[in-house]
């Protein structure tokens, strides 16, 4: 049997008793390291579980799938994802793969951020499309993402930004120079999305564009949700540039119309003039 196996948000124990009785029993256990982080690493987690994990980077998962497979029909070999399995677009590709080589597999799911991001008071019912904010290079700005945000904010909704995570990358230099040598992993915090975000909205304001945001829309960034130092922050996009939610991972929330008693939530992680941007609809919704 393939199994893939959630391990949840915050540190080790984060594991369901089904996911731990399963890693216990397999012969082979992966640790998927690409797509997201615990607040804890390999050596605390095989301590934990009683057991060695390999680390499946992305070259591993995306070019050696029929290697973390084989075996699986007859043993069981079990794939270890933060959050849920399907909390990343990536995992779909294996379970293809073991159905088609004919492998059983079984899913044990646990928290995502998809739907932790609900400890903020937001609720997940009135969310839109999920978003990537990725890092910009010097040639390289991409702000596809402020067109979803603008889509989910003309209905209504509010938006999840996902914020970058870069490991095992290589510098241009080194790429040329054909040397694997990696750069420290990198991991993109509120305060540098929010900038990004608005640079986007001043680009559109010279483009004579209608702003879909501005720096006073109300917005939510959320860091090591499900830890015990978790930290959530609600305040204006030009809040978010200046705050220090500390470690990685970080998330941000673009709100859309909002309900009083999310309203009243939000006011449980903000300055008293932090939602000030904030104006009550006709109907007794807010916007900002
Ligand atoms: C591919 S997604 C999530 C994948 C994971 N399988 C899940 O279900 O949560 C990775 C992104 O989610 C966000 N994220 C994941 N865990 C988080 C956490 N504990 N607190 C805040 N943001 C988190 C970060 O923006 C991170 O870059």
């Amino acid at each position: 049997m393939f199994y893939l196996i959630g391990l949840g948000l915050g540190d080790a124990k984060d594991i369901t008793v089904k996911g731990l009785e399963v890693i216990k029993q397999c012969s082979r256990v992966y640790l998927e390291a690409y797509t997201s982080i615990l607040t804890v690493g390999k050596d605390a987690l095989e301590k934990y579980y009683g057991r060695e994990l390999i680390l499946a980077d992305r070259d591993m998962v995306e070019q050696e799938a029929d290697e973390i497979l084989k075996g699986a029909d007859v043993s069981d070999v079990a794939f270890l994802v933060v959050g849920d399995p399907f909390g990343a677009t990536t995992h779909s590709d294996l379970v293809l793969r073991a159905v088609n080589a004919g492998i059983k597999y079984r899913v044990i799911h646990n928290a995502s951020i998809l739907n932790a991001v609900g400890c903020c008071g937001l609720q997940l019912y009135n969310f839109g499309e999920t978003v990537s904010i990725v890092f910009w290079t010097d040639s390289w700005k991409p702000e596809s993402f402020y067109d979803k945000i603008k889509k989910n904010r003309d209905m209504g909704m509010h938006t999840l930004c996902l914020l970058d995570i870069k490991v095992k990358e290589q510098s241009m230099e080194n790429l040329m120079r054909g040397r694997k040598v990696y750069e420290p992993p990198r991991f993109m915090s509120v305060a540098q999305a929010a900038e990004q975000l608005l640079e986007v909205v001043q680009n559109r304001r010279e483009r004579a564009e209608e702003p879909a945001i501005t720096e006073n829309t109300v917005c939510v960034g959320l860091a090591r949700v499900g830890a015990d130092d978790q930290a959530v922050r609600a305040g204006s996009l030009h809040e978010m540039a200046a705050c220090d939610l500390g470690a990685p991972l970080h998330s941000m929330i673009i709100t859309g119309r909002l309900h009083p008693l999310e309203v009243d939530m939000l006011k449980l992680f903000s300055s008293p003039e932090g939602l000030s941007g904030l104006k009550m609809t006709d109907s007794s919704t807010y916007v900002s």
